[in-house]
């Protein structure tokens, strides 16, 4: 199977912004934009997964249907929305990086996710060498605040870089992470499906 990538050059810097957009929701594209102009990156990419190891995915719409959505509230010429982790067969994040650092050397990635991600990244597959292989920033969401005391932000504690240096983030060898704050976004897929359509 033909894998279609989004565009990139050497030397770019792409934060990678995986998640199961179910759906996708002005914060992504809030928390998108955070980072993109704090770690001064080219592009973000949107990682459409086919379905998250750690969730229930069984009422989970079509992969392509997310995807469709997402490029309407992306809406921006820097995010490029992507379902290729379907195409390569990647269940896990660690199994994406793997694969796109192999197919694409010279891209300078950096792994994108909300601070509720953090506070659940020990249970990640292969995390450890996830941190090792890629800067991560985490951006601040509301009702996270304790993700800066999760089990992993303790473990990589060593790692973790003060906020104003973030701009250098995607230049540093991992592990390297950072947690963004600012102004934050309420909105979340949960709320939204549980909003009744009219
Ligand atoms: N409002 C937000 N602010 C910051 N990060 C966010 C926000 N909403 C989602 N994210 C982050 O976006 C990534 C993808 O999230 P996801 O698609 O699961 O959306 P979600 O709103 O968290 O969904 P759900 O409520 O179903 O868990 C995750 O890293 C998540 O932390
Ligand atoms: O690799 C893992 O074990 C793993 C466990 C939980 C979440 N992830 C990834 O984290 C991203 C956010 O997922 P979600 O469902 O919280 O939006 C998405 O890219 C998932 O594939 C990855």
């Amino acid at each position: 199977m033909t894998v279609r990538l989004p565009p990139s050059t050497p030397g770019m810097t792409i934060g990678l912004f995986g998640g199961s957009f179910n759906p996708a929701h002005a914060g992504h594209r809030h928390a998108s934009l955070l980072a993109m102009r704090r770690l001064r990156l080219d592009r973000v990419w949107w990682l459409v997964t086919p379905g998250n190891p750690l969730k229930d995915n069984s009422r989970l719409p079509a992969l392509q249907a997310r995807i469709g959505a997402a490029e309407k509230i992306a809406a921006h010429p820097r995010i490029a929305v992507t379902g290729f982790e379907a195409a390569i067969n990647a269940r896990y994040t660690v199994e994406t990086l793997r694969w796109l650092q192999a197919h694409r050397p010279s891209v300078r990635f950096v792994w994108l996710m909300g601070a509720d991600g953090l506070a659940r990244f020990h249970e990640w597959g292969q995390w450890r060498a996830i941190a090792g292989m890629i800067p991560i920033a985490v951006v601040d969401r509301p009702g996270a605040a304790f993700a800066a005391f999760a089990p992993a932000a303790l473990a990589l504690a060593d790692s973790r870089i003060p906020e104003r240096d973030a701009a250098l983030l995607p230049s540093l060898p991992p592990p390297a992470w950072t947690l963004l704050h600012g102004p934050l976004s309420p909105l979340s897929s949960t709320a939204l499906r549980r909003t009744p359509k009219m």
